[in-house]
């Protein structure tokens, strides 16, 4: 449940990371200090900073480098990896082309998701069929994400060892059924500075991406240096920055986590709102749930939460569904 967070806690998982296969992991002293960082930040803000994630600065970097230099291009070569429904809605969106609570957003992105076989998951599975449309232009693009995807998979299927401990659960509780086989989104995004954004040089507040919160289990949000941009949304209303800290990646929970956890965990609010006259690129991963993944609060924190059930079960794959067919005006 969210509180009047003022600020976002930093969490250095490096001891996690080092003893998340162990058997006994849940002993280790090192851990149990992550553990329960982890428990606070999730039931107070839902958002939290990794740090000693393990992922090279360098490769996090030229990620963010690569997407500037694909935003960079013109418009027509863009369009060549036009985003559209038959494409399994993979592809390039142009600023204004994603509505969220019926306001177009102020960000062009490209929007990638784990490949699904066809028929895997039958009609569920059809909307999101289709390969990834990566660019050949800048060149090296599609083996540079790819690397990248593999790494943030793994680095969440890790934190998420962590929650599940914090929540009073086994350590491999978002794995098999729930998790095993983990869908991925991955959203490259772009939001234009001030004056290229409303065609005038006023400090006006053009809204990169309205109010929402994620879908699935866990994001792990690549933004660029030196523009704070992203505002989450505390209790009480006001919205707290998480600017960039180097070296770190900003962490939230999404809705998918939020009913396993019957509400311990926050899927909280945030927005993004480029107010500087530089165009800020951030890539944000979203770890989720298997994409047929029937999920409900786990007993475990029904009763660490009072003995009710607080939601109902939701199928994944029908979540993100629906939210992809309302998100686009094409
Ligand atoms: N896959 C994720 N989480 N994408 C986040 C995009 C949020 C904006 C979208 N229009 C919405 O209204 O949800
Ligand atoms: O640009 C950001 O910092 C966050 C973007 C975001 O919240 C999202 O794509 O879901
Ligand atoms: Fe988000």
């Amino acid at each position: 449940m969210a509180t009047d967070f003022k600020s976002i806690p930093i969490i250095d998982i490096a001891p996690l990371l080092a003893k998340w296969d162990d058997p006994k992991m849940a002993q280790d002293p090192g851990v149990c200090e992550v553990v329960k960082q982890l428990d606070q930040a999730c039931r107070e803000a839902g958002f939290f900073y990794v740090k000693g994630h393990g992922i090279p600065e360098t490769l996090v970097k030229e990620v963010r480098n690569i997407t500037h230099k694909f935003f960079d291009l013109p418009y027509e070569e863009k369009l060549k990896i036009k985003m559209t429904a038959a494409a399994g809605y993979r592809g390039y969106q142009r600023v204004g082309e994603n509505i969220t609570k019926g306001v177009p957003d102020m960000h062009e992105a490209i929007d990638c998701y784990k490949e699904l076989k066809q028929g895997m998951y039958g009609a569920l599975g059809k909307p999101m069929e289709g390969c990834n449309q990566w660019p050949h232009n800048p060149p090296n693009f599609k083996e540079l994400m790819e690397s990248y995807i593999s790494l943030c998979t793994d680095l969440s299927r890790k934190i998420m060892r962590g929650i599940a401990l914090a929540l009073g659960g086994l350590p491999d509780e978002f794995e098999g059924e729930r998790g095993g086989d983990a869908f991925w989104v991955m959203r490259l995004i772009g939001y234009p500075g001030v004056s290229t954004a409303n065609g005038k040089c006023t400090p006006e507040n053009d809204i990169g991406c309205g109010a929402h919160t994620d879908y699935g289990l866990l994001t792990l949000v690549n933004q660029d240096e030196d523009i704070t941009a992203l505002q989450v949304r505390n209790l009480s209303g006001e919205w707290i920055s998480a600017p960039p800290i180097p070296g770190t990646f900003v962490c939230n929970i999404g809705d998918m986590l939020k009913i396993l956890s019957n509400g311990l965990c926050e899927s909280t609010l945030h927005r993004v709102i480029n107010n500087s006259l530089t165009y800020r690129v951030c890539v944000a991963f979203f770890y989720e749930p298997n994409y047929d993944a029937a999920v409900e609060p786990l007993e475990v924190c029904v009763r660490r939460s009072g003995g009710t059930r607080r939601f109902e079960k939701a199928v994944y794959g029908e979540h993100l569904v629906s939210k992809v067919q309302t998100n686009f005006v094409m």
